[in-house]
């Protein structure tokens, strides 16, 4: 897959991410503090998400302190659902229930145990075919138009 990644700083996790989702077999494109460019956390988050929006990128994963900032960013983007995930279980939900196609990350929280754990549960997730779930997404863009 691939995945646009950013983030604010090179802080926490920030640093193993890309050797993490390559080693999961994706094409990481690299954004904010990751690749040197632009790392204010709004501009780099928005920027890893519209990647998603506009076909560039599967899915993205974005990151600042507190993932907060990078998850508000990401879902000013049309298109994209951002979910804030701390834990395995939450990440899960998030794929299955949300129909998430951008990971956001708090570098604050997350260490490389855990974010272990979140990227497997993430990437092994899928979007319900649930007809009351797939409702609650179609509601989403219907809300963007
Ligand atoms: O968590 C964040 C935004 O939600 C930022 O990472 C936090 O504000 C730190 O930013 P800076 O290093 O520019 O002060």
């Amino acid at each position: 897959m691939r995945i646009s990644l950013a983030s604010d700083s090179l802080d926490g996790v920030a640093p193993v991410l890309v050797s993490e989702l390559e080693g999961r077999g994706h094409t990481v494109i690299a954004r904010g503090a990751v690749s040197g460019e632009r790392a204010d956390w709004a501009w780099c988050c928005a920027r890893a998400a519209r990647d998603v929006a506009e076909g560039a990128a599967d899915q993205a994963v974005v990151c600042c302190w507190t993932g907060t900032g990078a998850s508000i960013a990401a879902n000013k983007v049309p298109g994209v659902r951002a979910a804030l995930c701390v834990d395995a279980a939450t990440a899960a939900g998030a794929r299955k229930w949300n129909d998430a196609n951008v990971l956001a990350l708090s570098l604050r929280l997350t260490s490389v145990p855990l974010l272990g754990e979140i990227l497997d549960a993430w990437f092994d997730g899928a979007p319900s075919t649930d007809e009351e779930d797939m409702a609650n997404i179609a509601y989403l863009s219907e809300m963007e138009n």
